[in-house]
């Protein structure tokens, strides 16, 4: 059985608070863009001589992690925990770039989970889903349902939102990740928590066209200073007629929204990895 974890785009994202723990609240509206990876299972033979009951073959883009690492992997683990599984191999086809603030481990962890949760008739339940993916990452729950979202506390809690959905349909997206790494930990450890004064979920019920001067991303102030190529980017970006652009979760990917199919981006954005869809 196969599956296609996709990739989000955070529409405004703002850190409103520490907790104890060192983790961050925030509020965000998540968006699924069709930018994915491809996750397979198939039964493993008694016969196979194996030490683990889920191994993993990685094709496509590197993934610089364990394969005992991978979130598909830990998903197997975390519902073996709990429900008896059979043993299978999956295959992962890696597209969706990695550290890029597009959500692709955690996609692939949340897809493995609907996988066999589907494959193996467990019936777990779309909310239970939901907490167990949230054990494996933030960013996790979300892609149970890749649904248009509001998110709060760690990115874990959802609400639909509707706002989006309508105002983007027909729009061009572009995605442009240069070569630049930017750690998740380190971007939240550069960050002053506080309350913005428009709730993003407010701001993307609002025309398209008000985003650009109202929706902000608190992490492109502190991002863009260390790498300005990306702030080159994003404003390159508007030059080609995007009506809102902005860098994705923690970067160091950028997207624009485009009216039109924006035309030369691999020239734009030389040696740089470009994605264009329609929505
Ligand atoms: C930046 C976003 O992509 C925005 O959507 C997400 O918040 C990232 O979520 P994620 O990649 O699923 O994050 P995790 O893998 O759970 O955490 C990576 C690291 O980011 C920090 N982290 C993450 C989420 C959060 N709400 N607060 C944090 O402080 C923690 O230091 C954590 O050790
Ligand atoms: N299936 C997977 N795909 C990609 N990375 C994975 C996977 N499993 C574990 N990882 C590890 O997680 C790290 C971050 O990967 P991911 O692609 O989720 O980052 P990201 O773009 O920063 O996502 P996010 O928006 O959630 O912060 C990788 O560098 C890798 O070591």
């Amino acid at each position: 059985m196969i599956t296609f974890p996709c990739a989000k785009i955070n529409l405004g994202l703002n850190i409103v608070g520490q907790r104890p723990n060192g983790y961050h609240d925030l509020e965000t509206v998540f968006y699924p863009v069709p930018l994915c990876d491809a996750l397979e299972i198939k039964y493993m033979g008694e016969e196979f001589p194996s030490e683990v009951n889920c191994d993993l073959k990685v094709t496509g883009n590197v993934v610089n992690c364990n394969e005992a690492d991978n979130l598909v992997i830990k998903a197997y683990n975390l519902l073996a925990k709990d429900y008896k599984l059979p043993r299978v191999h999956a295959h992962l086809y890696k597209q969706i770039p990695s550290e890029a603030g597009l959500g692709g481990g955690s996609s692939d962890a949340a897809y493995m989970i609907r996988l066999l949760d589907e494959r193996f008739r467990l019936n777990i339940g779309k909310a239970e889903m939901e907490r167990y993916a949230a054990r494996l990452g933030a960013d996790c729950a979300f892609f149970i349902s890749s649904e248009p979202s509001f998110a709060t506390g760690i990115g874990d809690e959802l609400m639909p939102a509707d706002g989006p959905k309508g105002n983007l349909d027909g729009y061009h997206l572009a995605i442009v990740k240069p070569n630049i790494a930017v750690s998740t930990k380190e971007a939240y450890a550069n960050i002053s928590p506080h309350k913005p004064e428009k709730c993003c979920r407010d701001i993307v019920r609002q025309p398209i066209e008000t985003w650009k001067d109202e929706l902000i991303n608190d992490f492109e102030e502190p991002i863009f200073n260390r790498h300005p190529d990306l702030a080159a980017i994003k404003k390159q970006l508007y030059q080609l007629g995007a009506v809102y652009a902005a860098m994705s979760g923690s970067g160091s990917s950028l997207f624009g929204l485009f009216k039109e199919e924006p035309c030369h981006l691999n020239t734009a954005f030389a040696n740089c990895f470009t994605f264009t869809a329609k929505l």
